[in-house]
């Protein structure tokens, strides 16, 4: 079906999605808790919480200390809070273990299938050492208040039956060298991701942040898709559950402001490059037929003070299978165990 671009610059089909399937969660005062917790209970659901970490030890015992008291011990929306630790070289497995989270290594988990660097990783390996039949997943550099980030995600998955995935979305602040600006954040995104999306991808220029780190879903529909190792996780995702569970499956959750820590330029433009790779590994065929090589290299160029020196940096799309065809999974759920082994 061809359509129409609307006045709005969306398709029809992802600006009735983004007026219908965008909610509001901007702080506690919008999410009726008690509703949320009824509705767990009634639908039997277990609630696992996962932050991959990579060196986090200044943020991540904030975040999992007020996730275990307010959503574990004062209020039992949520079941179990998991910190995958992604090769750290710091503190973070101390710090996140003493503030109340179950810790566990990536390289521990399903070890017969080899440990890869990547957040894409450390997120496919939580469903293997997680027990929930709904999966929250936060960074764990997030900063300021996000006690409402939780129950707003779980909103859609425990209201409407429909909806099998739901990104956050909010406003991002940029904070470097000390300067504080109230946009500018999601680099990536708006330079790269977003353009490329919505060439090739239209029903979803309805996201707002598909970049966003925070999000949730139902296992049944995460175990059936790969997950990119890399920073192209989140974009993965999105295009592989499109196409499991529809546009109509898909929801998001307006949680405000989003402040977190950033990463160099540099370091952007290698997740620029995986996630410009991951795109094009998925759009088999671009518009004019051609068909897309996506490459395995990204050169960027640093300048010595006489002359530009090109850095290579590797972005060929590595993934891991879908859990639901990993037979030790299988083995795992079987044993109603999500631990390491
Ligand atoms: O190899 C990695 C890279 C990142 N992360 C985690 O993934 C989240 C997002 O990563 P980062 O903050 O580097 O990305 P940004 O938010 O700057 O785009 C954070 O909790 C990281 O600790 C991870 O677990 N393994
Ligand atoms: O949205 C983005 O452009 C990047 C970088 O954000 P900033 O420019 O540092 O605010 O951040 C996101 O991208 C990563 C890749 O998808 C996600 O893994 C991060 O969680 C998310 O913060």
């Amino acid at each position: 079906m061809v359509s129409v671009l609307d006045s709005g610059g969306m398709r029809p089909d992802a600006r009735a999605w983004f007026e219908h399937r965008t909610t509001s969660a901007t702080s506690l005062a919008e999410i009726d808790v008690p509703a949320l917790l009824s509705a767990k209970r009634r639908g039997g659901h277990r609630v696992s919480v996962v932050l991959p970490a990579r060196d986090e030890e200044a943020t991540v015992g904030v975040l999992v200390r007020d996730l275990v008291d307010r959503w574990v011990t004062a209020v039992p929306l949520v079941d179990e809070v998991v910190v995958i630790d992604s090769n750290s070289s710091d503190r973070t497995a101390e710090v996140a273990r003493a503030a109340g989270a179950e810790v566990v290594a990536a390289a521990d988990v399903l070890p017969s299938h080899g440990d890869r660097p990547g957040k894409g990783e450390a997120l496919w390996k939580s469903l293997a050492a997680t027990t929930g039949d709904l999966i929250v997943f936060m960074d764990s550099d997030l900063l300021g208040d996000v006690s409402h980030y939780v129950p707003g995600l779980l909103t859609p998955l425990l209201t409407d039956a429909r909806v099998d995935y739901v990104k956050g979305c909010y406003t991002r602040p940029l904070s470097i060298d000390g300067e504080h600006r109230p946009a500018g954040g999601g680099r990536v995104t708006e330079l790269t991701a977003r353009p490329l999306l919505n060439a090739l991808w239209p029903e979803l220029a309805g996201f707002v942040q598909p970049l966003g780190g925070e999000y949730a879903g139902r296992r049944s529909a995460l175990e059936q898709v790969p997950f990119v190792s890399s920073y192209g996780v989140e974009v993965g995702l999105l295009i592989d559950l499109l196409q499991v569970c529809g546009l109509s499956g898909l929801a998001q959750v307006d949680l405000g402001t989003r402040t977190h820590s950033h990463q160099s330029d540099q370091a952007l433009g290698t997740m620029a490059g995986q996630i410009v790779n991951t795109l094009l590994a998925r759009a088999e065929r671009g518009r004019h037929g051609r068909r897309l090589e996506p490459g395995g290299l990204l050169t960027q160029f640093s300048h010595d003070g006489e002359r530009f020196v090109p850095m290579s940096t590797a972005v060929a799309v590595d993934q891991r299978p879908p859990m639901a065809t990993v037979a030790e999974y299988a083995l795992l759920r079987e044993a109603g165990e999500g631990v390491v082994g």
